[in-house]
């Protein structure tokens, strides 16, 4: 079932010569989750933070950290991120040879497990990891940078994974959110909660116009529900 939206600011946007003080404005200004992009200058075209930057952010948030490792091959990374604080550890299936194997892995390590789709992903790639996965995330941009314009073909996926979602843990108990990363901003976060997300990844538009902006942002980003 559809869960309460939550927003996760990516950090991806935020002032990187201050990222402790940017994550401490965005959990006070009402951020759910901190998003934190991984990146290696191979799985994608950008480098960005590894586990020791994750690590030195941990005590400027109590808030969920959902790090998204775009790195590949990931497994030999899973344990270090686990050990500097992640609590959502989300992979793409691309970035190693054992998807299970690697969810597995996280969620032996204590932490919730993230499946990530790319735009060109197709949504059978879930067929045999659905009771193994606690997020769903879909790449409404091609991963690598923040600022890109939201990829419309991914509002049917959104909604085809939202069924499944649905299918599998029914009448379970059980909560596997769907999350939604790249170009959400206030207009498209209402259609991305149609489509049935329930966690909304914003990086320009929860840090655009800086601090004294980000609690009205993130309010924008929740829209009428809040
Ligand atoms: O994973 C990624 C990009 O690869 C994202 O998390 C972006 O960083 C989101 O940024 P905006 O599109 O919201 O600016
Ligand atoms: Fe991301």
């Amino acid at each position: 079932m559809q869960q309460p939206v939550r927003i996760a600011p990516s950090i991806l946007s935020a002032d990187f010569a201050n990222l402790g003080a940017e994550v401490r404005a965005v959990d006070a200004a009402g951020a759910d989750y901190i998003h934190i992009d991984v990146m290696d200058g191979h799985f994608v075209p950008n480098l960005t933070i590894g586990p020791m930057v994750v690590q030195a952010l941990r005590p400027h948030s109590a808030k969920v950290f959902d790090v998204h490792l775009m790195i590949s091959p990931v497994d030999a990374f899973v344990a270090g991120f686990a050990k500097a604080g992640a609590d959502i550890i989300t992979v793409h299936p691309e970035a190693g040879p054992h998807l299970h194997r690697t969810l597995q892995l996280i969620r032996s390590l204590g932490k919730k497990a993230g499946v990530a789709l790319n735009p060109a992903t197709p949504v059978s790639v879930l067929d045999y990891v659905m009771d193994d996965v606690d997020m769903i995330l879909v790449m409404s941009v091609n991963p690598g940078f923040g600022g890109q314009s939201f990829i419309n073909s991914q509002k049917d996926k959104i909604r085809a994974i939202r069924q499944r979602i649905d299918a599998v843990t029914a009448g379970t108990g059980r909560v596997i959110d769907l999350e939604v990363d790249g170009g959400i901003n206030a207009e498209l976060a209402p259609v991305a909660i149609a489509a049935g997300a329930d966690v909304l990844v914003a990086g320009t538009a929860t840090f655009q116009g800086g601090p004294e902006a980000y609690a009205d942002n993130i309010r924008r980003l929740r829209g009428p529900l809040v």
